[in-house]
């Protein structure tokens, strides 16, 4: 689950790095070997060079005879079985203990979670995929791009999950990409191959023209290619056919989503009216702390609290949960278990009172703050999103139940939720914000302040407007923790 936390990835590029020491050993190796070779073959071309000088001489002395007769008896056959060796065989079984002692991504798996990471980020902030792959991020243009190769995984993977819309312009930008690196070979990305994935990605779209058009392009480079003559010549066929129907030609439009969804990405995107704020301070009376509060709704009431933890804090939690981060789930009341999927993409890691001496001051701040008594208060939670890494619509309070008595129960065990306190633990460059859709808030982490805000009406009631969501990170490693009284 190595897509669903940035934190996860620095053991990732400690993996990479032993890969590569593995790789270069492998390298000398064969260099070595080369080497080895180079030397026989001159050997034997000595040999042969007396030969030459006196064909009958040569053979007449017995040992010449014998050596001969031994080359190519004994010695060719050991060269025969060194021939058949895979000389990768070696490296290959080293590399399976390499698997074991380092962390590695689950192929496909992690490779489709990474993927639907980045067609999140696409989709909610409207990205150009084009500009994306090289480098510009919602118009900051960083030095790192996209390779051609890249490119290709990307589209492959949308279309064997199903998810084909836009595959093809990834396939478009692959062949854009697309340098003839002779190395690339071994791993079978060719050009051929790029424009035969594009072809393939539009006539699943239903756009004929489309793949007819990438197709002629591809013939013209290579008219050798009978598959594609054939597949060319039945989307002609094709075409020709819905054409004397009166059917439209028309490629596939985008999959539909719900009005609330909408208006989640469009609080993402910064598209909710300006709000003006109020700043108050106050003074928590219990140990005089003052608090810089800044209300950005009222009715139902949210607030942000700036400078609400510290930085040497915030490095405490951050080091305590790193090795504990699990992947974080949403608890379904149906099964009563915690379900990881699409909609909550992130890991976290839970604590309680006695896990560390700071647990208890956390408390004693939010429950200051809150004015609630924190003596019902689940553990904290601290969490860590992950490559487009969001938290779709929802509320923090369990849903309206479809099974009253289960409800019933589950509020009686765990208590519900009637407030929480979200606090950001570092900046994000782009995008991450937490949105109330209903409400048309967005707010922006911001490193050490806290949201604050009711979950249920004063007569026990969820509140339904404070439906809300993490936006999808843009750029960057979203930390923050969150408690619920
Ligand atoms: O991370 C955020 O911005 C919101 C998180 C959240 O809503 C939750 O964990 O319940
Ligand atoms: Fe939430």
């Amino acid at each position: 689950d190595v897509a669903s936390s940035v934190s996860g990835l620095q053991e990732l590029m400690k993996t990479e790095k032993a890969l590569i020491k593995h790789l270069e050993r492998y390298l000398n190796f064969q260099e070595v070997e080369v080497e080895f070779l180079e030397r026989k073959v001159q050997q034997l071309k000595s040999e042969h060079k007396k030969y030459e000088e006196d064909k009958n001489k040569y053979l007449d002395n017995p040992i010449n005879q014998f050596r001969l007769i031994r080359r190519l008896t004994s010695e060719w056959s050991k060269w025969e079985k060194y021939l058949s060796e895979e000389v990768g065989d070696v490296f290959l079984k080293k590399t399976s203990v390499l698997k074991q002692n380092y962390l590695f991504p689950e192929y496909p798996k992690d490779l489709n979670d990474a993927v639907s990471g980045i067609r999140r980020l696409q989709d909610t902030y409207k990205l150009n995929i084009k500009s994306f792959a090289n480098g510009e991020i919602d118009g900051t243009q960083y030095d790192s791009k996209l390779s051609s190769e890249d490119c290709v995984d990307i589209g492959l993977v949308l279309v064997l999950t199903g998810n084909i819309h836009l595959s093809d312009v990834w396939f478009e930008v692959s062949i854009d990409k697309f340098i003839d690196h002779p190395e690339n070979k071994i791993i079978g990305h060719t050009i051929e191959r790029c424009y035969q994935f594009a072809i393939l990605s539009k006539s699943l779209q239903d756009d004929l023209e489309g793949a007819v058009s990438i197709a002629d392009t591809l013939l013209a480079i290579n008219p050798s290619l009978t598959e594609v003559v054939e597949s060319r010549e039945d989307y002609i066929k094709q075409i020709g056919e819905l054409k004397k129907k009166g059917v439209p030609l028309q490629k596939r439009s985008s999959p539909i989503k719900p009005s609330t969804f909408l208006k989640y990405e469009a609080g993402c995107r910064g598209e909710y009216p300006a709000k003006s704020t109020k700043l108050n301070c106050f003074l928590n009376l219990k140990n005089m702390t003052p608090f810089k509060v800044e209300q950005v709704h009222s009715n139902p009431e949210i607030v942000i609290v700036h400078d609400f933890i510290s930085d040497t804090e915030i490095e405490i939690l951050k080091s305590i949960a790193k090795p504990l981060l699990t992947r974080a789930t949403i608890f379904n009341v149906d099964k009563r278990a915690g379900i990881a999927g699409n909609d909550r993409t992130s890991q976290y890691a839970w604590f309680e009172e006695n896990d560390h001496s700071l647990i208890p001051i956390l408390n004693r701040r939010i429950g200051g703050m809150t004015e609630l008594s924190m003596r019902f208060a689940e553990k904290i939670q601290v969490m860590n999103y992950g490559l487009g890494g969001h938290y779709s619509t929802h509320y923090d309070y369990f849903d309206p139940p479809r099974n009253k008595e289960s409800f019933k129960n589950l509020q009686y065990e765990f208590g519900n939720r009637i407030a929480t306190v979200l606090v950001y633990m570092n900046d994000i460059e782009q995008g991450g914000s937490t949105v109330f859709p209903e409400l048309q808030i967005a707010v922006q982490p911001e490193k050490g302040s806290a949201v604050f805000w009711y979950n249920l009406k004063t007569n026990g009631d969820g509140d339904t407007r404070t439906l809300h969501a993490a936006c999808p990170v843009l750029y960057g490693s979203k930390w923050g923790n969150i408690a619920f009284d």
